[in-house]
């Protein structure tokens, strides 16, 4: 660990300190202490050294980043399932890993599957996935999984971390960089890299107001977390060639602190993300009861109704229904956007829609420059109208 300090001529080796660490990071070897990324810098060690022989050194030592090299990324299991940001993820690193020679390679961590889930991945071109499987890792948890990670990492030394920013990986993503000493970039838009190593890591700061391209140039691994469905997903290649490498798991590491007493399946509903077809609600539409008309055409088209920023600051929709720069990240086969204008903070975040319908009755709205099919009309006219041809395709 670069960050402690031992003086081994102070160090009597009375193992007080091994003792006293809550994470088992220490160990004696030979005649000093080797710490593990384990280590939290609790300073239970510093504090109870009797000797005063251990010390947190604040300045970091001079590292080189040809000691590090390839992307890894971490696999989210949910249910048994591998997240598809996972694959994004793979897409991602497979375009910047081309530009610098590197490898692209996985880390999953779970309890039984774990192997049969590492599998999956090979299609799509990663190297090496690795693979931490124990019964002591069966559902989430932050501590024990970031164990593994952690271990992986010290392993292999990737130069770059990429982690989904779902509710878990946001989770895990800054225990393990502040375990490096190192920087996070969360929630990326954009990647790409130097040929230097050092990736651009592009993200919405100041509440949406700027793209800022963050550097990560002093410290390695570079840990970054990306939104799903900002990225396209990995292809699968022609000839596969990577493997799965089983990783030993030692009972130190999946030993959790956190003991699930009980859980309980509730039922998934689908986030906007996963949905294929969106009606998008925006400041056009004047009521609550108008609303409902655009809710009945999702409906009517199999899909869920979505909002613009001001209708979900109005009360008409919540926050996990909004679309753009403060919201979420959209890609469906089709979306419907009526009496939306258009801004940049909303169509970045769904442009990658597969087709656009824009609804608006101002020819020059922005919403037009993005949209495949423009109906420049009232939408208190074309939504009905929109909802009885859906709901009739669907009787006949
Ligand atoms: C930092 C920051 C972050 C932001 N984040 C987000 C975000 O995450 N999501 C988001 O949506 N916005 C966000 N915004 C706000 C964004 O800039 C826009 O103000 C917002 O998207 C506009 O919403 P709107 O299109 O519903 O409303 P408006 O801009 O008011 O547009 C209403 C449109 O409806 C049309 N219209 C009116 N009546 C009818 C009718 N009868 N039939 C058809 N068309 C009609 C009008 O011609 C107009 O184009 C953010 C802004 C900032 C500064």
């Amino acid at each position: 660990m670069e960050f402690m300090k031992f003086d081994a001529d102070k160090c009597s080796l009375c193992g007080i300190c091994v003792e006293k660490c809550p994470f088992g990071a220490l160990t004696i070897e030979g005649a000093g202490i080797v710490v593990s990324e384990s280590c939290r810098m609790c300073g239970l060690c510093v504090r109870n050294c009797p000797e005063k022989a251990i010390q947190f050194e604040q300045k970091a030592k001079a590292f080189n980043k040809d000691d590090w090299k390839n992307f890894l990324i971490y696999v989210e299991q949910e249910r048994g399932e591998i997240h598809p940001v996972t694959y994004e993820l793979v897409g991602e690193a497979r375009k910047m890993a081309g530009k610098v020679g590197y490898e692209v390679n996985c880390v999953i961590v779970g309890g039984e599957g774990t192997k049969e889930n590492a599998e999956k991945l090979l299609p799509y071109g990663v190297d090496h996935v690795y693979v931490y499987e124990d019964p002591g890792f069966e559902g989430f948890r932050a501590d024990c999984y970031a164990d593994a990670v952690a271990d992986c990492i010290a392993a292999n030394k990737p130069s770059s971390v990429l982690i989904g920013a779902t509710a878990l990986g946001r989770s895990l993503a800054p225990r393990l960089s502040t375990r490096f000493h190192t920087g996070l970039t969360a929630d990326c838009t954009t990647l790409d890299i130097k040929p230097n190593t050092d990736m651009i890591q592009v993200r919405p700061a100041f509440g949406g107001n700027i793209m800022a391209q963050i550097g990560i140039t002093k410290s390695r691994p570079q840990f970054a977390t990306v939104r799903y469905k900002v990225m396209d997903k990995a292809e699968v290649v022609a000839n596969p060639h990577g493997e799965v490498v089983v990783c030993p798991v030692n009972e130190k590491m999946a030993e959790s602190r956190i003991k699930i007493l009980s859980s309980e399946v509730i039922d998934k509903v689908k986030s906007l993300e996963e949905e294929d077809v969106l009606v998008v609600a925006g400041r056009g539409v004047r009521n609550e009861k108008d609303v409902e008309m655009c809710r009945e055409l999702a409906e009517a088209l199999g899909g869920q109704l979505a909002f613009t920023r001001p209708m979900v600051e109005n009360g008409f929709g919540d926050t996990a229904h909004q679309i753009g720069l403060s919201g979420r990240t959209v890609r469906p086969k089709l979306i419907i956007t009526c009496g939306v204008s258009g801004a940049i903070q909303f169509t970045s975040c769904m442009n990658g829609s597969e087709c656009i319908v824009a609804i608006n009755t101002d020819p020059q709205a922005q919403i037009f420059g993005v949209a495949d099919y423009c109906i420049v009309d009232d939408l208190y006219q074309v939504v009905p109208e929109l909802t009885a041809l859906a709901k009739k395709q669907k009787e006949d």
